[in-house]
């Protein structure tokens, strides 16, 4: 497993997937550094006269709820219709899952075209799951990864997705797989949007390769480590989300395998 992943690492540095990213005003330069700087080629747009056309030249979608509105929910249902008929992978970021019905309205509209890969904190999948009634606090996860795993167990089961839960411990499910990452730094909660990164960067690796569970892992392992090298490096989170563009830029093999921290179950 440990040797697929910088595989993966090596191989979206040398395909360079399209990304086709319908994402949040906060954190739509930054993905798209991220995903630059992991050697992928990010794509902005959100006008519904191009997304078939976009979806048809890309190599996997994007889709983020953080800035939602009512136009823009029509665009992202209708990329992830798109995706879902052409066959093109997709991941679903639900920022801000059970925080105001208009979100859990327009996740309840996409869920059906199933996501490739659904990733986001604890508290949104738990919303998203809706198997307690545990309240988002905002964007920012109230809860710890492992509270989620029921939820997202059911998510994986009902629409056939893989289910990544970010936090200090990344917890990645697949059918009959569960993966547990333990990289990345607190420093990194303090910078907004490492969370969508993580998103766009797994888009940019399930792009790439069949083996999607891999995929995941790949990107969250990247961004994790990437963090941990930064924080290291870093006075506080202005410096660091600086760093952390660097660092993915610059990961070598032997600093992926010294820090990857990886169990599988
Ligand atoms: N307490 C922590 N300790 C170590 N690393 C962490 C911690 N919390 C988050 N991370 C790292 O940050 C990454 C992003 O996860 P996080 O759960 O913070 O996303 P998020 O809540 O969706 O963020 P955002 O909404 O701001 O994009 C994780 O994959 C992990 O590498
Ligand atoms: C702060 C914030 N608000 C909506 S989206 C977003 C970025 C982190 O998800
Ligand atoms: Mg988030």
């Amino acid at each position: 497993m440990e040797k697929i992943l910088w595989e993966l690492v090596q191989l979206v540095r040398q395909q360079s997937p399209l990304v086709h990213n319908i994402t949040n005003y906060v954190v739509m330069n930054n993905t798209a550094n991220a995903l630059l700087a992991a050697g992928a080629s990010p794509i902005m747009a959100h006008a519904k006269s191009e997304i078939q056309e976009m979806i048809g030249i890309a190599h996997s979608v994007v889709i983020n709820i953080g800035t939602l509105d009512e136009y823009w929910s029509e665009s992202m249902v209708m990329a992830a219709e798109t995706a879902h008929s052409k066959g093109k992978p997709w991941v679903l970021d639900p920022v801000g899952a059970g925080a105001t019905s208009f979100r859990d309205e327009v996740l309840h509209q996409l869920l059906p075209y199933q996501p490739t890969v659904i990733r986001g904190n604890a508290s949104e999948i738990i919303a998203l799951a809706k198997a307690n009634t545990t309240v988002t606090k905002g964007v920012d996860s109230t809860a710890q990864s492992n509270e989620a795993v029921d939820a997202a167990r059911s998510l994986v089961d009902q629409y056939k997705t893989i289910v990544c839960i970010s936090g200090e411990t990344d917890i990645i499910l697949g059918n009959q797989q569960e993966i547990f990452i333990r990289n990345g730094h607190p420093l990194m909660t303090r910078v907004t949007g490492l969370g969508c990164s993580a998103t766009a960067l797994t888009g940019a690796f399930i792009g790439i390769t069949e083996d999607k569970v891999s995929a995941v892992a790949a990107a969250m392992a990247l961004i994790g480590i990437a963090g941990e090298l930064a924080a290291d490096e870093s006075k506080g989170p202005g410096s660091l989300q600086v760093n952390l563009i660097d660092r993915l830029y610059t990961m070598t093999e032997q600093e992926f395998f010294n820090r990857l921290k990886i169990e599988l179950k």
